[in-house]
């Protein structure tokens, strides 16, 4: 029997997986912020609508489901935390879809008794002004190879969502979090991908990953001296519009993700006495920008 799922968070994220599930006959239980009929996913000319309503009161979230996709920002764990609480009983898997190392230490005490994974997230999907979400890319998770992702693996299979399991987690983790570290520098220049394309902007951002490298490493991340080139590369051959969802905040005047995608590496250099000068200068920056505008 396919395993019961609900998706805290129907965002750019929540709603591709949301209509991955659908489109297999598996529609998970939607739990949001805001009511909504449906949620309406775009993927090149296809359009795939996932009927709702989007719930909005935890109180009335209907019973424990097997697993739990949480798709909302790390700012936003703690009012999220309600409905974890409505959907979780001792079996519950918690699948976090978010961006960061630190996404098991920030829900786990929010729970009791279920299990919380982390994963991933590698694709770029952008909310749109008509409230659909564009995904732009493949969609692909990663997760630990660890019993409790099988429940996700399992309720993934046959989708459009591919998912891979990893048994060094922590370096593929650190590995994208030195992606999205550095894609904070979008914030600053208030543009996308293409500003890596100045060679100016690739020196920095070469800089800026060898500092956070260091950091991974001292984590226990194991990744070759190759990946700062990598990394900007990559940013290089993305279409020049492409965002990054700090931006989409950054654009929209919600709060940041800052000081998961770019305070842990300072946080986590202090702790390991590495000098961290890049992230002491764009730490700050960030997070005065998600403060503003006064
Ligand atoms: N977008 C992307 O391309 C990528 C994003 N990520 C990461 O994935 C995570 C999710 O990002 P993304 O999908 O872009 O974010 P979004 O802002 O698009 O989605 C967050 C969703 O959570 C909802 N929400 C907020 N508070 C609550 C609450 N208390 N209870 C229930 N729902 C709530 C929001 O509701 P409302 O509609 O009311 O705001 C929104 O629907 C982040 O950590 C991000 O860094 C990772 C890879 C790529
Ligand atoms: C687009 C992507 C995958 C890389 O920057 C991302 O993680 C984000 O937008 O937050």
């Amino acid at each position: 029997m396919d395993p019961t799922v609900a998706v805290v968070g129907p965002g750019a994220i929540g709603t591709t997986v949301a209509a991955a599930l659908h489109e297999v006959g598996r529609t998970p239980r939607i739990c949001g912020r805001t009511a909504r009929e449906r949620l309406e996913l775009r993927v090149g000319e296809d359009r795939v609508v996932v009927p709702g309503p989007v719930r909005i009161d935890p109180a009335r979230a209907a019973g424990a489901v097997d697993l739990v996709f949480l798709a909302v920002k790390s700012t936003q764990i703690e009012t999220a935390a309600p409905w974890l609480t409505g959907l979780c009983g001792a079996d519950t898997v918690v699948c976090v879809l978010q961006n960061g190392v630190e996404q098991v230490s920030m829900v786990a005490p929010h729970l009791s008794g279920a299990r919380v994974i982390p994963s991933v997230v590698w694709f770029p999907a952008q909310a749109r002004s008509d409230g659909s979400v564009w995904l732009r890319g493949q969609a692909r998770l990663t997760l630990p190879d660890a019993p409790a992702s099988r429940v996700a693996l399992e309720a993934l299979r046959g989708t459009r969502c591919s998912v891979d399991l990893a048994m060094d987690f922590t370096s593929v983790a650190w590995r994208k979090l030195l992606q999205n570290a550095v894609a904070g520098l979008m914030v600053l220049t208030g543009r996308r991908s293409g500003m890596f394309a100045r060679a100016d902007i690739a020196e920095l951002s070469l800089a800026y990953l060898r500092e956070c490298l260091e950091v991974a490493r001292a984590e226990g991340a194991v990744l070759s001296d190759d990946v700062p080139r990598e990394i900007v590369d990559g940013f290089r051959s993305y279409p020049a519009d492409m965002g990054t969802s700090i931006l989409a905040d950054r654009e929209a005047g919600r709060p940041l993700e800052w000081d998961t995608r770019n305070g842990v590496v300072s946080r986590r250099g202090r702790a390991h006495g590495i000098p961290t000068p890049i992230s002491d200068l764009v730490v700050p920056l960030l997070a005065a920008a998600g403060d503003g505008p006064g």
